[in-house]
């Protein structure tokens, strides 16, 4: 699936928050979104995932306008695991994951064997199967934040945008959430902050500052010490591992 957006703004009031925001990607590319706190990430994925609309600017999925589509024909391309899952109600977490078939079904359809086996696999793949009668609730951020890539694989979607996906996980369930999405072979936008783990995973790297890309690329081609001073007010040292093709930042010092 392709994924463009053209000029997209968005403004509160006079704020001007993001200010002409271009990326394409398709080819089943693992896009990181990277850049300072308030530079616009999670504001820049709302508008994709439709909890914000843009001021101004086209959203495109396979070169239809985002805003031709309703709610559910765009859930059933694109999936989300954001940063906040607040649940007001008492939902098991397989009642959470079963969420994730709805766009595929008519109202009030009800859960068929192949959707209870969809749930019972994603569980598996996020490792909380054992956890599938718990109250959502009363899990820990991390496992929450689990559930909710649960959902998203049950949602079996051609597309995955992720707003700070590792937040809450230790670095096992980051490594292992990070494989899981890599796996999926599928066109993904992901707002990170931690940039090893950008650097591993992602296919390319769109910089984000005060509202504008700044840079892109691969991450050997965005990741230099140059750049992350300039973006970041950070002094770093970054190392490349020629025989795994990989690079890895040092932190030296913040002015
Ligand atoms: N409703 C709002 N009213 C006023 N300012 C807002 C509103 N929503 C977002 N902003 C501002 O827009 C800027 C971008 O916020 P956003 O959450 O998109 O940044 P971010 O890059 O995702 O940050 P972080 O890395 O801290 O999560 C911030 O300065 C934020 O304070």
């Amino acid at each position: 699936m392709m994924i463009k957006t053209e000029g997209v703004k968005f403004n509160i009031g006079k704020l001007d928050i993001l200010k002409g925001i271009d990326i394409d990607v398709k080819n089943r590319e693992f896009v990181g979104i990277i850049g300072p706190n308030g530079s616009g990430k999670s504001t820049f994925l709302k508008c994709i995932y439709r909890t914000l609309k843009p001021s101004s600017g086209i959203i495109k999925l396979d070169e239809v306008n985002l805003s031709k589509l309703s709610i559910k024909e765009s859930s059933k391309k694109m999936a989300v695991v954001s940063q906040h899952n607040y649940c007001d109600f008492d939902f098991s977490v397989g009642d959470i994951v079963l969420m994730g078939r709805s766009p595929h079904k008519k109202m009030m359809e009800r859960d068929s064997q192949r959707d209870y086996e969809i749930m019972n696999e994603a569980l598996a793949n996020v490792s909380m199967l054992h956890y599938k009668d718990r109250n959502f609730n009363t899990l820990s951020g991390g496992e929450q934040q689990r559930v909710i890539l649960a959902r998203a694989l049950a949602q079996e979607t051609n597309c995955l945008i992720l707003d700070e996906p590792t937040n809450h996980l230790d670095i096992k369930y980051q490594l292992q959430l990070m494989n899981i999405v890599k796996k999926l072979d599928i066109e993904v936008i992901a707002a990170i902050h931690d940039l090893n783990i950008a650097a591993m995973y992602c296919d390319k790297i769109y910089v984000l500052k005060e509202g504008k890309i700044v840079a892109y690329g691969t991450p050997k081609e965005v990741f230099t010490k140059e750049l992350i001073k300039e973006v970041y007010e950070v002094d770093v040292i970054v190392n490349e591992d020629k025989e795994n093709n990989m690079i890895n930042i040092f932190y030296k010092s913040c002015i």
